[in-house]
C-alpha cells in the first residue's frame, strides 16, 4: 500500500497517541499517503500536496515552501512488511492515520489480519475525515474511529467535506468518536450547530484547542474550555505537541 515516507522508509512511528479519547496511551502510528481533502492548514500535507497539483496551502505564503516530489515523500510497502515493520514495537495499540487512510482499506484490513494472527489482543483505531464510508469488513476488524470532520476554516467546500450518509453511519456506530480543532468562537458555533444537524450526542464530541506550540495550544484553551463547559463536550489537550512540538514522527 502507499504509504507516507519519512526519510529512508515508511512513516512508521511509536508514541503516545496525542488526541482523543485514547490520548496518553503508547501506540503504533502508520501514516499512508493520499488524502481527498485539501484542507489549508493540513500538518500532513505531504500526503497529498504533490507537484502539478492545483491545491493551494497556507504555507504557499512561506518563501522557502514547494509542493512535494511525490516519489520523495510516498513509499510503497507491502502489507506484509507493515506488519513485520508494526510488530517490532512492543505495543498492542496501532493507529492507522494518514492523510486519509480510508482510502486504502483493503490494504489496512491486510495489515490488522496479519498483525492478529502475530497476537489477537492488537487494538486498532484510525484517524478518519469522516466523508468515506467504511466496508462492513473494516468497521468489523477496527475498535475505534477517530472521526475528524473538517470546518469551513479548511477552504473546502461543504459538499466535500460533510457526506451525511456516511456521517450517519459513523453517528449510529459506538465505535466512533467525533473530533474537532477549534481556535475561535465562530468554530464552535459550527460544532454545535454540527451536531444538532447529525444528532451527536454530546459525551462523544471531543473539542481540541487549535496550536503547532505550548504557547498557541494555551491561547486557545480558555475559549474551547469555555464552550466544552457550556455543551457538555470534552476538552482535549494535543499532547504530541506539547511533548515534542511541531515534529514529524512523534
Ligand atoms: N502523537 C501523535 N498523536 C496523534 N494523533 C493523531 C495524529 C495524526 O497525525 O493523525 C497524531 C500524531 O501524528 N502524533
Ligand atoms: S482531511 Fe486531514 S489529512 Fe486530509 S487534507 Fe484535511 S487535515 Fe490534511
Ligand atoms: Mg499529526
Amino acid at each position: 500500500m502507499l504509504l507516507s515516507r519519512l526519510n529512508d522508509g515508511p512513516e512508521i512511528f511509536f508514541t503516545l497517541q496525542g488526541e482523543g479519547v485514547s490520548a496518553g496511551m503508547p501506540a503504533v502510528f502508520v501514516r499512508s499517503s493520499l488524502c481527498n481533502l485539501h484542507c489549508q492548514w493540513c500538518d500532513t500535507d505531504h500526503t497529498w500536496n504533490f507537484e502539478g497539483t492545483p491545491w493551494k496551502h497556507e504555507k504557499d505564503a512561506d518563501p522557502g515552501y514547494r509542493k512535494h516530489k511525490k516519489s520523495e515523500v510516498t513509499i510503497e510497502t507491502p502489507t506484509t512488511e507493515i506488519v513485520r515493520l508494526v510488530a517490532m514495537h512492543p505495543c498492542r495499540r496501532v493507529v492507522l492515520t494518514g492523510g486519509e487512510p480510508l482510502l486504502q482499506q483493503e490494504a489496512w484490513l491486510e495489515v490488522i489480519t496479519g498483525l492478529r494472527e502475530i497476537d489477537p489482543a492488537y487494538q486498532f483505531e484510525v484517524e478518519t475525515n469522516g466523508t468515506r464510508k467504511p466496508t462492513p469488513e473494516f468497521r468489523a476488524a477496527v475498535n475505534q474511529f477517530n472521526v475528524s470532520p473538517k470546518l469551513a476554516n479548511s477552504g473546502m467546500d461543504a459538499k466535500l467535506r460533510l457526506v451525511p450518509e456516511t456521517l450517519a453511519g459513523f453517528v449510529a456506530d459506538p465505535k466512533a468518536w467525533f473530533k474537532f480543532v477549534a481556535v475561535e468562537d465562530a468554530d464552535m458555533d459550527e460544532i454545535l450547530t454540527f451536531s444538532r444537524e447529525f444528532s451527536v450526542p454530546p459525551e462523544r464530541i471531543l473539542v481540541m484547542p487549535e496550536g503547532r506550540t505550548s504557547t498557541d495550544l494555551d491561547r486557545h484553551a480558555p475559549a474551547v474550555a469555555a464552550r466544552c463547559l457550556l455543551h457538555g463536550w470534552r476538552f482535549c489537550d494535543r499532547l504530541h505537541v506539547r511533548l515534542w512540538g511541531d515534529k514529524r514522527g512523534v
